[in-house]
């Protein structure tokens, strides 16, 4: 999938690495790091900074699709982002550093892993000892319980998501599946949407039974803790049933050089019956974990210094980060109006101060109304949005208003199917005086 930005282009070099397309002027891409089903992780480089960042290009469904697929492949993505921001701070989960998106595609910019992930270490290395397990499973279990304690169930723990980086420390990724506490559970606190990756899910979710997500990332934290210290999988067969049937009966056996303590943990995490099943609070306690004087909960591995400039940018870039993230994708890219998005001609986006969004959405209807579009005004607390319809001929617009920050407004107004120039267009540039882009 290639970028599909091509407001800046540039070719440069580092460190063998080719950096080619520029992304919106602030990411050079380079080469491609991995694939996921809709998406492709490049390896990219911070224009402003020189830091090297992976970037994940999240395709919107190509046109003519259904919209049910439209609105699942939408639900996803937003799913990713809104977990990935109530995780951060973590140690062991990967860090979101910006979100940009065009037309077609969503980019998240993620901290660049550059040990690759479990899996590839464990197909290139084999099987991991003891003491390394510990740490790497340590790290991860940490990482979980941070999540769930956030109310997000990861729902696709596997060695392809946990990353590593420089340092071999680990990074779980890819929340595309995850549920939200708040959200997806039922009042007893179960859901019952299936997903996973066959291997690492649990018994409860393939007997299509209401389960608790945070048992059901237990059990999958169990087998990636089997895999990496036997170097195959507990539950393996020649066909899916014959897995499925393994899971379900849980039925494993623990090769010889497992110890004691390993055997133990394992059979508690992957004990079939979800309310027997240890906790994800209770495996800091397992004697495994403090096999090697290891000390739980594990504390933040100490940060690698940013440089002056980057702590400078990061704290500059607080506020657009706000902007990128969620506004783009359900102001600018047009949630709300989905069907028109194949065909925009125009955009504007400005920054307004010093004014509230309600006075900004009386003159937005006031000036609609004048030139006699059909105006239909969505409000919400601080923000909202108008949508102008011309009655009887093509032209469709909507404006968004969303707050920066106190008395900073981002106002973006997108005209969709368009015959001629409206004049509130023009009475609106000169209100505000923005610039186009
Ligand atoms: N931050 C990162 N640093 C380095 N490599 C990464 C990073 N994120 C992802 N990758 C690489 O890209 C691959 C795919 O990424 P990811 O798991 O996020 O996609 P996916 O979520 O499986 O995609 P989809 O949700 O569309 O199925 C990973 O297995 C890994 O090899």
């Amino acid at each position: 999938m290639p970028p599909d930005d091509s407001s800046a282009a540039s070719s440069s070099t580092a460190s063998a690495e080719i950096y080619t397309k520029a992304l919106q002027g602030r990411y050079e891409l380079g080469r491609v790091l991995g694939r996921g089903g809709s998406s492709k992780v490049y390896r990219a480089r911070d224009v402003r900074t020189g830091v090297h960042v992976a970037v994940k290009a999240v395709r919107k469904p190509h046109h003519p699709c259904s919209p049910e697929d439209a609105a699942a492949a939408r639900r996803s993505v937003e799913r990713e982002l809104a977990a990935l921001r109530r995780v951060q701070g973590h140690p062991h989960v990967v860090r979101l550093l910006d979100v940009l998106a065009s037309r077609t595609t969503v980019y998240l910019v993620l901290d660049l892993a550059r040990g690759g992930s479990v899996q590839s270490a464990l197909e290139e290395r084999g099987r991991s000892d003891e003491p390394m397990a510990r740490r790497l499973f340590g790290q991860l279990v940490s990482a979980v319980a941070h999540a769930h304690a956030r109310g997000v169930f990861h729902r696709d723990v596997k060695p392809e998501n946990l990353l590593l980086d420089e340092r071999g420390d680990v990074k779980l990724t890819d929340f595309g599946l995850c549920a939200f506490a708040d959200r997806q559970l039922g009042p007893d606190g179960l859901t019952a949407t299936s997903c996973g990756s066959p291997a690492y899910v649990a018994p409860e979710i393939l007997l299509k039974k209401r389960y608790d997500p945070g048992k059901a990332d237990v059990w999958s934290c169990g087998v990636v803790l089997f895999s990496l210290t036997a170097g195959y999988l507990p539950f393996n067969d020649g066909n899916l049933m014959g897995m499925y049937r393994k899971i379900c009966s849980g039925r494993f056996r623990c090769p010889k050089w497992f110890s004691m303590e390993l055997r133990s943990l394992i059979r508690r995490m992957l004990d079939p019956e979800p309310s027997t099943r240890i906790k994800v609070g209770e495996i800091f306690d397992h004697p495994w974990l403090h096999k090697d004087g290891m000390p739980f909960p594990i504390t933040p591995a100490a940060s690698p210094h940013p440089t002056p400039e980057v702590v400078k940018w990061e704290a500059e870039s607080e506020l657009a980060r706000e902007i990128n993230a969620f506004d783009i994708l359900t102001f600018a890219s047009g949630c709300d109006l989905s069907g028109l998005i194949g065909t925009l001609t125009d955009r504007v986006r400005f920054v307004v101060s010093g004014i509230n969004a309600k006075s900004v959405l009386d003159k937005l209807e006031e000036l609609g109304r004048e030139e006699g579009f059909a105006v239909r005004r969505k409000e919400e607390e601080g923000f909202g949005g108008v949508l102008f319809e011309a009655i009887g001929e093509k032209f469709v617009a909507q404006v968004s208003v969303h707050p920066l920050h106190e008395e900073l407004l981002l106002v973006e107004a997108e005209r969709a199917i368009s015959e001629k120039e409206p004049k509130f267009w023009k009475k609106l540039q000169a209100s505000y005086k923005f610039s186009t882009n």
